[in-house]
């Protein structure tokens, strides 16, 4: 087993970034709800608990409590923000409504270094988000490492349980010295040697997924998009030709993506591989259907039905492999309960049909996508795969507005080629999250060669984003758009004009349908 911190949940933005540093320590985090209890922590055998902010008040009457035996374990606890407050008034001290609430920049002068601040003195910058504050100590027990203007109770620490306690912000990335902070919490405190690395991980996969699948064949849908491909490379690693992939064309690929991952999977990793070119299915039950949740029904119910049926043909297939990634399954703790309404369905494979009885494999489930992009490079994946932009699995059928042809898409296809040649040549596809060309099936005049044309619109699409829920456009430097439009007008033929999106993400999504 690796190496453990905890870091219990209450509801704050930055618990996974909170994660994330502990692993960049190279120390295994796992996120756990706030009401999880002491003893089910303590079976996690953790060396160190942190306890995340939060947007409630400790003293609301809905206020998340951990549990107090927490605080009894004789595991070092961290406090960030509202961990912080918690804490403090679970011991017996008191938090009131600050008078100035600090949001921002500010500046920490510590007056003890410790085993927390080891390696800074005099005053660092550190960024805060909160109205409350510590108002009164519990009596006895703790000391003060450091304070800022407004809050003297900045950075607390009581030596006889190994709690300590910060109102700032270390994960963030306006708190410089936050590294070493969220560091100095593993290794000095917690005395974690940092083992954790992907090298490792893999290792351990590999004879976790040996000693679970045994001698029966597992079976995976592989999209050639990141989670998927990792997943395939690793349990490939692992079980070789119990390995069997499963690979859909759908006809709303991309330009020459079927011979690509073709070529890549079932030749240079000689994977066993079953192409099922399903596109004529596929384009047939979409023929005339316009509205986008429709399309995306029906395209969510094909796939189950030809994944079905290919699967079928498999031996002793008792395991369905999926790149099921750590976001995907962190229990979200709501804490002012805020519903996302259903805005667009979204589809996987990952919608099994009933009658299958398979069991799960889903080795990345730990994994942020950084690391998972890591293990494929580990693994060999080439670079041009591990940091692919993400692609719906519905393809370009929600970039393609209204019924989809097999005309229409070829166009489509064709400019969302241009537009990723072009964003890599500019140097980048890998800083921009998404980057497409959206087919807009109503036609406009224009004027080439002196003579009238009556053609179809591409618009182009740009966002940035961390993961998609919101998003921004892209200020895309004008020369480099100029090329993108001049390029697909003279290129692919039934276009005569190119638009720009520039809607964020709410209002607007990110795909067009
Ligand atoms: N054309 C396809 N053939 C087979 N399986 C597919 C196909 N498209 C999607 N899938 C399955 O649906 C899952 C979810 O798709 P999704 O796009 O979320 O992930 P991904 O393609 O693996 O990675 P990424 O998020 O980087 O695109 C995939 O992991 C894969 O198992
Ligand atoms: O696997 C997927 N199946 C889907 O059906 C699907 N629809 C949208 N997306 C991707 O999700 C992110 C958010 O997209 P939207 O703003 O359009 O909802 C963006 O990254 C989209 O590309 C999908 N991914
Ligand atoms: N960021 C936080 O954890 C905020 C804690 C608490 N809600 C406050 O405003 O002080
Ligand atoms: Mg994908």
């Amino acid at each position: 087993m690796s190496e453990t911190i905890v870091v219990l949940d209450f509801g704050s933005q930055y618990s996974q970034l909170i994660a994330r540093r502990i692993r960049e320590c190279r120390v295994y985090s796992k996120i756990m709800p706030y009401y999880t209890s002491a003893e089910a922590i303590r079976a996690e055998n953790p060396k160190g608990i942190i306890l995340s902010g939060g947007p409630a008040s400790v003293y609301s009457e809905h206020a998340p409590k951990c549990d107090p035996a927490i605080f009894e374990l004789g595991i070092p606890v961290l406090g960030i923000c509202y961990g912080l407050q918690l804490m403090i008034h679970t011991l017996g001290g008191e938090i009131t409504r600050g008078h100035a609430r600090e949001y921002g920049k500010a500046m920490l002068k510590i007056v003890k270094s410790g085993n927390l601040f080891l390696g800074l003195d005099g005053e660092i910058q550190v960024w805060m988000s909160h109205g409350d504050k510590v108002a009164k100590m519990p009596a006895g027990g703790f000391e003060i490492l450091g304070s800022s203007g407004n809050t003297e109770f900045c950075a607390v620490h009581m030596p006889e349980r190994n709690l300590y306690g910060i109102q700032f912000h270390p994960e963030v990335v306006h708190t410089p010295q936050g590294k070493t902070i969220i560091g100095n919490f593993c290794k000095n405190i917690c005395k974690c040697v940092g083992d954790w690395t992907m090298e490792s991980f893999i290792e351990q996969q590999v004879r976790e997924i040996r000693a679970k699948v045994g001698s029966a064949n597992v079976i995976l849908g592989l999209s050639g998009g990141v989670d998927s491909s990792v997943a395939a490379a690793l349990i490939h690693k692992a079980i070789g030709k119990q390995l069997n992939c499963i690979f859909v064309n759908n006809g709303l690929l991309r330009k020459n993506e079927a011979e690509r991952v073709r070529n890549l999977f079932g030749r240079a990793f000689d994977m066993k591989l079953i192409y099922v070119d399903a596109t004529e299915r596929f384009l047939a039950r979409l023929a005339g259907v316009e509205e986008p949740e429709k399309k995306r029904k029906i395209i969510g119910n094909e796939f189950v039905q030809v994944f079905d049926d290919a699967s079928a043909q498999i031996e002793q297939a008792e395991f369905l492999a999926q790149g099921t990634t750590y976001p995907d399954v962190i229990e979200s703790v709501p804490i002012d309960g805020n519903p996302a309404a259903m805005i667009k369905s979204h589809h996987n494979v990952g919608g099994l049909p009933k009658e299958m009885k398979f069991q799960l494999l889903e080795p990345l489930s730990r994994l942020f996508k950084d690391e998972v992009r890591e293990v494929g490079r580990q693994l060999g994946l080439p670079e041009d795969v591990v940091m692919r932009q993400p692609f719906p699995g519905p393809g370009l059928a929600v970039r393609h507005l209204g019924a989809v042809s097999q005309k229409t898409l070829d166009i489509l296809r064709d400019a969302d080629e241009i537009v990723v040649e072009e964003i890599k040549k500019a140097g980048l596809y890998y800083s921009i999250w998404q980057t497409f060309a959206v087919f807009l099936p109503i036609r406009t005049v224009g004027v080439m060669g002196d003579e009238r044309t009556y053609d179809y619109v591409i618009a182009l699409r740009a966002v940035e984003s961390t993961d998609g829920m919101t998003a921004d456009w892209v200020q895309l430097p004008y020369d480099l758009l100029g090329r993108i439009s001049s390029r697909i007008i003279n290129e692919v033929n039934g276009v005569n004009r190119v638009v720009y999106d520039i809607t964020s993400k709410p209002p607007g999504t990110i795909e067009w349908e």
